[in-house]
């Protein structure tokens, strides 16, 4: 089970450029072809988003989680699962959306690096490109209509990434989703590997069930992962080592 954006892929200041290098789409390749491999990509991104950074691993036997857990789709039967309460919470989503984009649009924040990537079911406001006053700005903002507006906020989190806030359903948790493909695929030995604070959940997951937890890019100490890779080419070297 893999994160995508800073595991397979490295870190790039445009979300809509994160295209995976040719070497990683090799070694998925390689492993969706192993008779003994389940691989399932477990990402922030929806599902379409990530199914378009990986049109040449279209056909391949490949598991797509989508918004933290909030959408899955499985090749094996071709179900596309969702959150039962989906309809809700996008009607629930809109007066925050406006709220968001109207505290911003007030403050200019739009037009200084802060853009909201709106996924229906989420937004990702991203600040990598604001200079480091907005962006406290922006953090100050967004934690203050949460702390003020419980009605507005109540049926969503505020999840913090690289450089980014996300606003998404409670539910939506990359934990839940790994547990769910864990019991599903009745996982023998599984192995996660992710970048993010947000794979914090997973790799608890994973340890609990007694599996492999690899962080990337962290230090000793603030992950729960068990071991630590440097860089995306370190997670291509445990791949070549996975599939063979
Ligand atoms: O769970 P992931 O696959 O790691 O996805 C998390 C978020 O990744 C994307 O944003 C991050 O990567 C961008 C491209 O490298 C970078 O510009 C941005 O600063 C990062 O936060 C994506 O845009 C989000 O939707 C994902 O939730």
């Amino acid at each position: 089970m893999l994160d995508y954006d800073g595991t397979l892929t490295p870190i790039v200041p445009d979300p809509t450029q994160a295209f995976l290098p040719e070497k990683g789409l090799e070694l998925l390749r390689k492993l969706c072809r192993h008779p003994q491999i389940y691989v399932a990509i477990v990402s922030g991104r929806s599902v379409p988003q990530l199914r378009y950074f990986l049109h040449a691993l279209a056909g391949e036997d490949i598991t797509w989680c989508g918004l933290h857990g909030g959408e899955i789709y499985l090749p094996q039967s071709d179900q596309f699962l969702r959150q039962p309460q989906r309809e809700q919470l996008q009607v629930q989503l809109q007066p925050l959306r406006e709220q968001v984009l109207g505290q911003l649009t007030a403050e200019n924040l739009l037009d200084l690096g802060v853009f909201i990537e709106d996924k229906t079911d989420s937004l990702a406001v991203h600040y990598r490109q604001a200079q480091v006053p907005i962006k406290h700005r922006l953090i100050e903002l967004m934690y203050c209509l949460f702390a003020s507006d419980i009605p507005l906020t109540a049926p969503f989190k505020l999840q913090p990434g690289k450089e980014v806030l996300e606003i998404l359903p409670h539910t939506f948790d990359k934990g839940n989703c790994v547990a769910f493909l864990w019991n599903l695929w009745q996982v023998q030995q599984g192995c996660y590997i992710g970048d993010d604070v947000t794979d914090e959940a997973a790799f608890a997951v994973v340890n609990a069930r007694g599996g492999l937890s690899i962080a990337v890019g962290k230090t000793p100490g603030t992950t729960q992962a068990q071991y630590i890779c440097s860089e995306v080419a370190d997670v291509y070297e445990v791949l070549v080592a996975l599939g063979s």
